[in-house]
């Protein structure tokens, strides 16, 4: 994994933005996004941008079960606010939070990601390691499905909604297995609260203990950590 230390967010934002053009550049023209407060000042690089997305492909990781896209706390809703309805994409999909056969939408999502190898692989990670809402005990090889989230992630994102209540405790997620079959990943996290799941990722042996650590086995990984963040690395 190549390790790119920046002083804070902006700046990690301009770093995971370069990496995005030069791979435009080079032909990818499929993307993977993820949501979460750690991608905002990407999204951001890329909207003042002059790039073109308009051919470009959108596959986001993953939406909260029951969550209908034009509700305020749904990842579809993030995604248009964020960068979709600023920048147009030829095509952005994210799963049907509101598709209640689960087992449909999930083969659907597979459908998608199979017609539109994913190029580059944005990713945040949760404090115990998850990426998408894989949360620890994923198998590697997984593929969309419909997951449950741990009370730590839900405490975490609890502060997107008026209480935790209100928290979905589901969600349809783009498995390890699918996002292991991107041919580059961007891992990016900000953070003191991000320290142990970094140190676990690169550190540690790789196990389902920690989600994100199935990155060791990818050959192109880069992983933009503040200060903070990577705290906790011996290098
Ligand atoms: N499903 C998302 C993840 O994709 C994201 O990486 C994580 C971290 O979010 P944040 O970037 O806000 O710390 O939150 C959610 O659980």
């Amino acid at each position: 994994m190549k390790i790119i230390q920046v002083n804070n967010q902006e700046e990690g934002g301009k770093q995971a933005f370069n990496l995005i053009k030069q791979g435009m550049e080079t032909g990818a023209k499929v993307l993977g996004l993820a949501t979460g407060s750690t991608p905002i000042t990407l999204y951001k690089e890329m909207v003042q941008s002059d790039l073109d997305f308009s051919e470009m492909v959108a596959v986001n990781l993953d939406e909260y079960v029951g969550l209908a896209g034009d509700n305020e706390q749904s990842y579809r809703y993030f995604m248009n606010h964020q960068l979709f309805n600023h920048k147009p994409f030829k095509a952005s999909y994210v799963p049907d939070g509101t598709e209640e056969d689960a087992e449909k939408e999930c083969a659907r999502y597979d459908q998608i990601i199979e017609e539109n190898p994913i190029d580059i692989q944005i990713l945040g990670i949760g404090t115990n390691g998850h990426i998408g809402f894989n949360e620890p005990g994923t198998p590697f090889d997984s593929l969309t499905r419909k997951v449950g989230l741990t009370p730590s992630t839900i405490e975490a994102n609890k502060r997107f909604f008026a209480s935790v209540e209100d928290v979905p405790t589901e969600a349809y997620s783009m498995g390890i297995g699918s996002i292991l079959k991107a041919k580059e990943i961007i891992l990016i996290a900000y953070g003191e609260n991000k320290a142990e799941a970094i140190y676990n990722m690169i550190e540690k042996e790789m196990s389902e203990d920690c989600p994100a650590s199935a990155l060791q086995q990818h050959d192109n990984v880069t992983v933009i950590v503040d200060q903070a963040a990577s705290a906790k690395l011996s290098v």
